[in-house]
């Protein structure tokens, strides 16, 4: 099957187009945050096998498409890649009936850079299907031969570019180069009767895993001569670069985060990665004045939240900062409202969001904080403008962006303010870690 550029496979610019708030489309996105500073030097593209049915995993769709946060595995790892600008083309080997479903994923993440190639009924011969796509001047195709190839699964999200290019780098003087990690269980070969024949010794041996990288003309030689045998049942590109091209390939120590998605516990443990992730920003916003209840929430979130970046805005600002905010990576917003009941500071926030398109990769949390002391306000009269937030967060929830409301008492009595503050710390904290969609356009208190 003819390799099919998807979502653009030119090097166009890299990711979403994220709008500042007065439209204009910046060419920088989250995916070209690549670490500036070194490249390989020499034309790079990867090949990922998607083709498998993912049956460890035991759920009907292949683990590749299970979602983490509404968003299919594999966007993760496009999303990693895609941050690496050095990285010129990205081929996905995907089974046919799976192409329009990648298709729709590429569109829906404005993936770049990506085109998708039959799979093959094992991993080497997916890998073999992306390396020809590569090697071979189709008409109408815009891949070209790259000096070097990563090879990495598209199971494996947590890859970063000090990684990929340490293997390029290194694949370029040893022809072939893999990442590795400390086995964890130690190997045992069985006996014939099911008894151990004996172990090895663990301190000797290493787990290999991806990413891996290669000139490719060495493995896609390797591939070219691979016997059907190891291209039905080999797991190992690094032993067929030996074997066929007598390429030693240089062990590249890797990071823990390399692990492949495999078991559905896997997943789980993904999911809470990338929830730790992008929690690690928090950016308060408030209406035109600064006032010291913003100063104090500040306070007990940065006590809540030890690692987490908090910061706070005016609202007014908020615009034009927004773009440095998204490019800080921040999905974590708290909407401060003094003694207001409306939503108007808050709507203005989640209009900023939505037009600046943050949501499309990761769930946007936006909590819209109300302080109050109701010995001052009828609370009863304002419930009614409260209720409000329900509407809102179930029509912004369409976008990604998950609502909640929070009110903080706040009483005139300062040990009382300061257990108010502390709670609501608390809960604000809960709802971005957990990002939970159940409590959208819940009004909770403090
Ligand atoms: N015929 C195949 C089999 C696997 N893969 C890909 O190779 C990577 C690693 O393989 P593995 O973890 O074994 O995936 P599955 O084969 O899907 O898993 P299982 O063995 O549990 O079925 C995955 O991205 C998988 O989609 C592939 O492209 N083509
Ligand atoms: O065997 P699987 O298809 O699960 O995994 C394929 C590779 O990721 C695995 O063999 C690594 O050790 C790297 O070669």
């Amino acid at each position: 099957m003819e390799p099919r550029p998807s979502g653009g496979s030119k090097p166009a610019e890299p990711g979403p187009c994220l709008r500042s708030p007065g439209g204009a489309c910046q060419g920088t996105s989250a995916y070209s945050l690549s670490s500036a500073g070194a490249e390989p030097g020499c034309s790079v593209a990867a090949v990922l096998p998607a083709g498998g049915c993912g049956e460890r995993m035991g759920v009907p769709t292949p683990k590749q498409f299970c979602p983490i946060l509404e968003r299919p595995l594999i966007s993760y790892t496009l999303q990693a890649l895609e941050r690496v600008c050095w990285i010129k083309d990205i081929v996905v080997a995907v089974t046919r009936e799976n192409m329009e479903a990648m298709d729709g994923i590429i569109q829906r993440y404005q993936h770049k850079r990506i085109s998708l190639v039959e799979s093959g009924v094992t991993r080497h011969r997916s890998i073999f299907s992306g390396l020809k796509a590569l090697a071979e001047n189709r008409p109408n195709s815009k891949l070209s031969k790259p000096e070097v190839v990563i090879i990495h699964d598209a199971v494996r999200p947590f890859v970063e570019e000090d990684v990929l290019l340490k293997v390029v780098t290194a694949a370029k003087e040893h022809g072939a180069a893999g990442a590795v990690r400390p086995l964890v269980s130690t190997v045992i070969s069985p006996s014939a009767d099911g008894c151990l024949d004996h172990s090895l010794e663990r301190a000797r041996y290493k787990a290999s895993e991806m990413p891996q990288a290669f000139l490719f003309d060495v493995i896609y030689e390797a591939y070219q001569q691979c016997s059907d045998y190891d291209l039905e049942f080999g797991t190992e590109c690094l032993q067929l670069a030996l074997k066929y091209c007598h390429t030693k390939a240089k062990l590249v120590e890797g990071s823990p985060d390399l692990w492949k998605v495999t078991y559905k516990r896997d997943l789980y443990a993904a999911e809470s990665i990338i929830k730790e992730r992008i929690s690690q920003q928090i950016c308060i916003v408030m209406g035109t004045k600064e006032n010291e209840h913003v100063g104090l929430l500040e306070e007990m979130l940065k006590n809540e939240l030890k690692q987490v970046n908090v910061t706070s805005r005016p609202l007014c600002h908020a615009g034009r900062d927004l773009q440095q905010i998204i490019l800080e990576q921040c999905y974590n917003f708290v909407c401060v409202n003094v003694m207001n009941f409306d939503f108007q500071e808050t709507q203005k926030l989640l209009g900023m969001l939505e037009e600046s398109r943050l949501s499309i990769l990761y769930p946007v949390v936006v909590v819209s904080v109300h302080f109050f002391d109701y010995n001052s306000v009828p609370f009863g009269e304002k419930m009614e403008n409260l209720m409000w937030i329900r509407e809102f967060a179930k029509e912004v929830k369409k976008r990604n962006i998950l609502l909640c409301g929070l009110l903080i008492y706040y009483p005139q009595d300062e040990l009382k303010l300061q257990e108010s503050l502390r709670q609501g710390a608390t809960i604000i904290a809960a709802l971005i870690k957990e990002r939970n969609s159940g409590l959208v356009g819940q009004l909770l208190v403090a």
